[in-house]
Parts: C-alpha cells; sequence; structure tokens
C-alpha cells in the first residue's frame, strides 16, 4: 500500500465532505425550497442556505462551522493493514484542521481543555470492518454538535406527549419517529434527516440509526413495511409546520430512513438519529496497491450548483418587501423595545461572540470588555491567522442557544446585553429577562457558515482564548448581518408559538395506522 497517497485521499475526502453538499441532499434540498411560499421567513432562510451553499463550493470552505465529530467507516479487503490506515487518517484530519477545512473540535471531556488538531482519546472516529471484496471503501460523516443533542432513544412502551401510547408494534414505531421531529423543532437545523434503529440495545441501536444515514436520500427500502413507514412519516412530519429553522413552513424533514435489528425479549428501542440540513457526508473507494481514489460515492443524478449569484438575489428579494431595521451598538433600551416578532433586522458594526464556555464564566467573574448595550452572538467560528499575526474567519454560523438558557437572563442583566443572536430559541427564563431587561433574541439562519462569514469585515481582538477557538470571545466588526427576532421584550417568542401549534398537529396522528 501506497500510505502517503492513501493519506491524500482521505484528505480529498475530508475536504470535500466540509464544504461541498452531496448531490442528493442538495436536490432535497431544493425540493424543500420550491415548497416554501415566497416572503415568508422560512422561504428567506432556504435562501440563505442556497447561498451559503453555493459559497462554500466556490470557496472550499466549511459549510458549517461546526464541522463535527468525523466519523470513519471502512472496509478493507483481508490483509490490508488497518493500523496503518489510522494512522494516515489522523495525519490527513491535522492537516485540514490546519487549512482551516475543519474547526478544531476535541475537547478533552473533563479539563474542557481544545486539543486544537482535532485528535483526542477516541477522535477521530473509525471503525474498521473486512470484506471480500478487492478495494477499500471509506465513508466519511461530519455530524454537528446541534443536530447530535436532538437525537432521541425511545423505549418501548411509552407515553408521547400529544400521541399516548407507543406500544411494541408497528404503530409504536411510527409514534416515536413523529415524536422525534416535533421535539427536535427547529434547533438542529431544520429541515433535516433522520436515521432510525429499530432494535437492539442503546448503543448497537444508536449505530443501526446513524448507518441509515448513509443511504442515499432517494434510495428504496428493500422491507416493505419499513418502505412505508418512511414514506408515511416524509409525507406527515412535513405537516407539523415546523419549517426551516423552525420558523413555521411546509419544509421540516428532508429524509427518513430506518433500518431494524433483532433485540433481547426485555428491550426495545427505536433510535433517532437526527441530522441537519447541513448533512456532510460522503464516501470513496480506493485501491488498496496505490492508496488512490477509484471513485466517489453519491455521484448519481443531477447536481445542483446553487449558483452564487442566483442564491444572492434571491436571498435579497425574499427580504425586500420587508423594512429591514438596522442596529448599531451600543443599543439603547428604547431602540430594542420597537423591535418586536418578526421583524427582520441588519445589525452593522462590533459583536462579541460568547457561547458555552463565556456563559459560564460571566456568571461569576468581570466581562473583559464593556457590554454595556452590546450584541453577543452565540457562534464558534473557524479562524485562522496569518503569517502577520492577523486573525481571519474561515466560517462563522450561529450555534443552538439553548444551552445557554441557564445562564442568559442574569448575563443580560449583570452586564446591560441588549441582543444576542444565535439559532433554534430560548426558554421562559430568558424571554421573561428580555422584558423586564429590554432585551431581544435574534434568529440567524444555523448552518449558514459561509454567509455570515462574509458579513464580518474584520476581527478586532479576542479574549479568554484558554478556552479554545470556538469557545473564545471574539471581538467582529460586521456589515449587513441579517437575523429576524423571534423573541421579543414584549414577552413574544415564535418558538413557544411553534412548538405549541406543532404539537396540537402532532395530536392528530394519535390514532392508529399500522395494524
Ligand atoms: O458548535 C457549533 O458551532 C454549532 C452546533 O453545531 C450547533 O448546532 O449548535
Ligand atoms: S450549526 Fe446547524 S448546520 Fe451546523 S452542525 Fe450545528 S446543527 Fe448542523
Amino acid at each position: 500500500m501506497n500510505i502517503v497517497k492513501f493519506e491524500e485521499s482521505m484528505y480529498k475526502l475530508v475536504v470535500e465532505t466540509s464544504t461541498k453538499l452531496p448531490k442528493d441532499v442538495r436536490r432535497a434540498v431544493k425540493s424543500a425550497k420550491e415548497k416554501e411560499n415566497a416572503g415568508t421567513r422560512a422561504a428567506m432562510s432556504l435562501a440563505t442556505i442556497t447561498n451559503n451553499i453555493a459559497m462554500a463550493d466556490e470557496q472550499v470552505s466549511p459549510i458549517c462551522q461546526d464541522t463535527g465529530l468525523p466519523t470513519f467507516k471502512i472496509k478493507t479487503p483481508v490483509g490490508v493493514n488497518q493500523i496503518e490506515l489510522k494512522a494516515a487518517i489522523k495525519n490527513a484530519i491535522v492537516q485540514a484542521t490546519k487549512d482551516g477545512k475543519l474547526r478544531p473540535n476535541a475537547v478533552d471531556s473533563l479539563t474542557g481543555k481544545n486539543s486544537g488538531d482535532n485528535l483526542g482519546d477516541g477522535l477521530p472516529v473509525v471503525k474498521f470492518e473486512q470484506w471480500e471484496k478487492d478495494y477499500i471503501d471509506v465513508k466519511l460523516i461530519l455530524k454537528g454538535g446541534g443536530c447530535e443533542n436532538k437525537n432521541i432513544q425511545y423505549s418501548l412502551p411509552c407515553e408521547l406527549e400529544g400521541l399516548g401510547r407507543a406500544g411494541r408494534d408497528l404503530d409504536g414505531i411510527r409514534k416515536c419517529i413523529m415524536h422525534s421531529v416535533y421535539q427536535a423543532q427547529g434547533q438542529g437545523c431544520s429541515a433535516g434527516f433522520i436515521g432510525v434503529g429499530i432494535g437492539g440495545d442503546r448503543s448497537s441501536g444508536y449505530d443501526l440509526a446513524k448507518e441509515q444515514l448513509f443511504r442515499s436520500v432517494e434510495d428504496l427500502n428493500p422491507n416493505e413495511d419499513l418502505r412505508k413507514l418512511e414514506e408515511y412519516v416524509m409525507e406527515n412530519a412535513n405537516k407539523l409546520g415546523i419549517g426551516t429553522m423552525g420558523f413555521g413552513g411546509e419544509a421540516t424533514l428532508l429524509g427518513c430512513k430506518i433500518g431494524v435489528m433483532h433485540r433481547i425479549p426485555a428491550s426495545f428501542y427505536v433510535s433517532v438519529a437526527y441530522n441537519c440540513w447541513a448533512f456532510r457526508r460522503m464516501g470513496v473507494s480506493v485501491d488498496p496497491q496505490n492508496g488512490e481514489i477509484i471513485e466517489w460515492a453519491y455521484q448519481d443524478g443531477e447536481f445542483i450548483d446553487f449558483a452564487a449569484g442566483e442564491a444572492e438575489k434571491e436571498v435579497a428579494a425574499a427580504s425586500a418587501s420587508d423594512d429591514v431595521i438596522s442596529l448599531q451598538a451600543p443599543i439603547t433600551e428604547e431602540q430594542i423595545r420597537q423591535l418586536k416578532v418578526g421583524d427582520v433586522v441588519e445589525i452593522n458594526g462590533l459583536m462579541y461572540t460568547g457561547r458555552d464556555a463565556i456563559h459560564k464564566y460571566l456568571m461569576d467573574n468581570e466581562a473583559p470588555v464593556d457590554l454595556n448595550g452590546q450584541v453577543i452572538y452565540h457562534c464558534g467560528p473557524v479562524m485562522l491567522k496569518d503569517e502577520e499575526g492577523q486573525w481571519h474567519v474561515k466560517a462563522a454560523g450561529p450555534t443552538t442557544s439553548i444551552r445557554e438558557e441557564p445562564y442568559q437572563g442574569d448575563i443580560m442583566k449583570k452586564f446591560g446585553i441588549r441582543a444576542v443572536i444565535g439559532k433554534g430559541g430560548m426558554g421562559p427564563k430568558t424571554l421573561s429577562a428580555l422584558q423586564e431587561h429590554g432585551g431581544v433574541y435574534l434568529n440567524a439562519i444555523g448552518g449558514a457558515a459561509q454567509y455570515y462569514a462574509d458579513c464580518i469585515k474584520s476581527v478586532e481582538g479576542v479574549d479568554l482564548t484558554e478556552f479554545g477557538i470556538p469557545e473564545a470571545m471574539w471581538h467582529l466588526r460586521v456589515e449587513g448581518f441579517r437575523a429576524v427576532v423571534t423573541m421579543d421584550s414584549h414577552g413574544n417568542s415564535l418558538h413557544a408559538d411553534v412548538d405549541k401549534s406543532s404539537l396540537e398537529k402532532l395530536a392528530q396522528f394519535k390514532e392508529p395506522v399500522f395494524k
């Protein structure tokens, strides 16, 4: 085996996976876009998403800043040295991280220290299997944290909100899957894809669910019952009205793939792996002698290129009918109180990133900068430093805000912060703080990391780098950074409304369908 060539092939696979969505996923995004009504927030979000896909293609930059937990599934002919392959994969990962194609994402679970190169205990995940064929098959998925957090595992029988009892049969499974889409709301960057594993134990069930994500979005399940169930879910989950980013709308689910395995008598699990629209998985077959790529996977059918100019025009058109409200920090309480749910705002000037580590830190410490009237952006960017020591943003979309729910309201009040930007919305504690203090929650489009990176004109400083690149407090100067007000200072939350209405819709699917 030419291991140097194999390493090069793995580097190509990693870069392609992080920067270019597969053909089948593009087609699914396109068909979602065709379903949304022009002028809605969902249509505007999808236009931003397709624009972002085109920008990532063009710049060969990460589609989303969260380049996930790299998971390789490899099949090798008998006799191939798997230890050697794994070492080459690690080198390729380190190189892709240095080149800004992957965010340093490996964090020590006990100390919180980021390794900086994506290597760590157990990372990357590399799973081998032997097979009788004469070539190596490598599949890679880069699954981000926000959608991973929306995975769910049901142990049947159980009681489900809206749907009642789910028993140990096909209809019980149906209820679990419908519930899994509801509970994800927009937080996993809907519209999403789900892989479902029926049976096994807690770990093999989730493995089976994730295995389904490697199937083509358009394949047909050879198992008749499961094929019908997949079709049922695709048709009906899209009636829940959750929509892109949870803004409400027609496109909630872009793909549903279900697999089954045996179980033991006492256990009956239904495991659901949720993947965001930024569904980054790719594969190659590799020659075991010269290490070169023979063929890329997922190459069937039409390639949708979402031509950048086109998509850009659509974003502009989608929001042109609205009065876009311009905001520049420091923002006054009066300005904030004028904003209401549904408004589109455009931010110019400075904003500060802050996510999990920063929020925890700010509870007990002073802020490194004056945050009075300022804007906090829930974001963990991909950054690269040039030879002069200047930082550049390579990808910078929002992270899931709900993780900051325990801290957000207190921090806004303590430091006088007026606006937070993130995605997926926040809960009642933050909502009441917004009302009391005069604050606003702005929803940016999750995964649109190139689109937002383009709005960032300079990096003016950074604090708390000891938390690692994604968790540091970056001072970003932005121009034309668009977001939608989804929680205002008058007690309104679009997220609470969509949750409530989608739960009501979910309850329509209570009656048995598969007997
Ligand atoms: O870590 C991130 O940047 C985002 C994460 O994938 C999320 O969806 O919250
Ligand atoms: S930010 Fe959204 S698109 Fe990116 S990995 Fe997280 S869930 Fe996926």
